[in-house]
């Protein structure tokens, strides 16, 4: 299996604080991977870390086989992110608001207008492309926020908790872009502390306190614990990680 992104011992310390405590993971090529866990427990900061945004403390990482501490450039040249607090421009249209990143990716013109198109379908947005960015409900700003990320069609994409406060509809529409999108072979790495979401990845990783308490597909989790839901899987986990603890000290 050929992995898009790998990271080993992974680790940052902001002071004394353990942000992220010595994560390893391996990302399949083209695959859904889910990065779970509650708020403040580290998901984030591993974001940032493999998309080259922030050095680790220590550990080591690759996206697309680029180090993340000497390639980051040509990281985030391969990769689409999708912040929390993504950036549109509110009193821009969608459609400039995809001129203006296709601009920033630096696309010749007729490929950005070629992409345009095609995004704009994906998205659903399609009869939209003069409304301004500002006035579009949370799902379509997600979504378009979605497709400026896809404009120089990147390999691998990362969403850090894309639909955090957005309606249930929106997030199912939201999920299957994210298939249609693996499908075409894009590795998708997206955190969430939805666990319905976290039931349609290919993979997924608890991660608690800034260390990963355990992955696998969803499947295999379930039948690991003799529980039916993912919900249950944490509790396993978070049950099993403070006894531990425990009886460590
Ligand atoms: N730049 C920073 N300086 C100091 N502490 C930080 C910094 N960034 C994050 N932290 C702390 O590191 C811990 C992990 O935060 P992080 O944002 O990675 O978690 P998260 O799982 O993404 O949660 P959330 O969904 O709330 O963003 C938290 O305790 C947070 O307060």
């Amino acid at each position: 299996m050929i992995m898009a992104i790998t990271c080993e011992n992974l680790t940052k310390k902001f002071g004394n604080l353990v942000a992220v405590d010595n994560i390893s993971m391996s990302i399949p090529k083209g695959s859904i991977y889910g990065f779970l866990g509650p708020n403040g427990s580290g998901k984030s900061t591993t974001i940032r870390m493999l998309c080259g945004l922030m050095d680790p403390t220590s550990g080591s990482g690759t996206v697309l086989g680029y180090d993340i501490r000497k390639d980051s450039e040509k990281i985030k040249h391969h990769i689409g992110y999708m912040s929390q607090k993504f950036s549109l421009y509110e009193e821009l249209t969608v459609s400039e608001n995809l001129d203006f990143y296709a601009g920033i990716y630096g696309l010749d013109p007729s490929k950005a207008l070629h992409r345009k198109k095609e995004l704009v379908e994906m998205a659903g947005l399609t009869g939209r492309e003069k409304q301004l960015a500002g006035k579009l409900s949370g799902g379509w700003k997600q979504r378009l926020a979605l497709s400026c990320a896809l404009l120089h069609e990147p390999e691998v994409l990362i969403l850090d908790e894309p639909t955090a406060g957005v309606d249930p509809v929106s997030r199912r529409i939201f999920w299957d872009v994210i298939h249609q999108l693996s499908e075409q072979g894009i590795t998708i790495l997206v955190s969430t502390h939805y666990m319905d979401e976290a039931e349609t990845c290919d993979y997924i990783s608890f991660i608690f306190f800034g260390r990963l308490l355990g992955n696998g597909t969803p499947q295999e989790l379930k039948d690991h614990y003799h529980v039916d839901n993912l919900e249950d899987v944490f509790i396993q986990f978070v049950t099993n990680a403070e006894s531990g603890s425990e009886s460590d000290g």
